[in-house]
């Protein structure tokens, strides 16, 4: 489990979601503090993947506000939350294929500039090149995290499932990033690849102090890494606690967990 964690930094507030008849999401409500490991689980159709889209911002939700460090950010765009800290990932994986593990790193710290804009750019100014160091140290340091150094010039692209995910996870974390939404982090990976994987994101809550939420279907692996849990079903908040306490709730066991949980 992860260690202290520190205020809150995200928050959902009576969050609802209907898409025709259905209501994905309905008063769902959650808080996320600094250096925490949140897992978010729950059956086929939950809601999940659309409190993931509400929260990054790819869905305006019907009813309810999002939060980030007290601040209203219900209408701010994906771009916007993402300049504040705010990464995901998908069930898809969404690596750019066709350039290398490092350069994925790399592209993900553009969004600060070079340092001095254009003008420095062209003329290699020396704040463009300070800059530039830093990232790659940035990037490289993020890889040796993840256990990707061997990696690096490989191209994202042909890369299995497993160490794909991983570079997902790299690039997520490598600058910046304070709250970290992960859809699936451990789907398609090895026994050793998924270890690999909760050192790092234990490394992104306890080193870095990131709020990490992550839905996941490997119950050993949420169980095993999150501090606390929430259970969604069929739109709503079904149960939260720890792990312990989710593992032993009857109604999550009924809806999800089953009676070997
Ligand atoms: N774009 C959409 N249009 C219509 N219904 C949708 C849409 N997206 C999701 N839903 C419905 O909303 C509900 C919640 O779906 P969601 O994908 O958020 O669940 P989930 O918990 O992520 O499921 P899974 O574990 O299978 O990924 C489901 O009933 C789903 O069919």
């Amino acid at each position: 489990m992860s260690g202290t964690t520190g205020g809150p930094v995200l928050e959902a507030a009576g969050v609802g979601v209907r898409f025709g008849g259905i209501r994905a999401l309905d008063g769902v409500g959650m808080t996320l503090r600094a250096g925490e490991v949140c897992g978010l689980i729950g059956p086929n159709g939950a809601g999940k993947t659309t409190f993931f889209d509400v929260v990054s911002g790819i869905r305006r939700p019907d009813e309810g506000r999002v939060l980030l460090d007290g601040e209203d950010i219900t209408r701010r765009s994906p771009v916007w939350r993402a300049r504040h800290g705010m990464r995901r990932t998908f069930q898809r994986q969404q690596l750019f294929g066709q350039l290398t593990v490092a350069d994925n790193l790399l592209v993900a710290q553009e969004w600060r500039g070079g340092g001095g804009g254009l003008a420095a750019d062209l003329l290699a100014a020396p704040t463009r090149r300070t800059y530039e160091r830093r990232r790659r140290e940035r990037a490289s340091s993020m890889l040796h995290a993840c256990g990707l150094d061997a990696l690096a010039g490989e191209y994202a692209g042909a890369l299995p499932v497993g160490q794909a995910r991983m570079v997902e996870l790299a690039r997520a974390g490598v600058e910046g990033a304070r709250v970290v939404l992960l859809d699936e982090p451990a789907s398609g990976m090895t026994d050793d690849e998924i270890c690999q994987l909760k050192s790092v994101i234990r490394h992104l809550s306890d080193q870095q102090g990131c709020a990490v939420l992550l839905v996941e279907h490997n119950v050993a692996f949420v169980m095993d890494l999150c501090s606390r849990i929430v259970v969604l079903d069929l739109g709503t908040v079904l149960a939260e606690g720890t792990p312990a306490a989710v593992r032993a709730d009857p109604a999550v066991r009924d809806a999800y967990l089953g009676p070997a949980g």
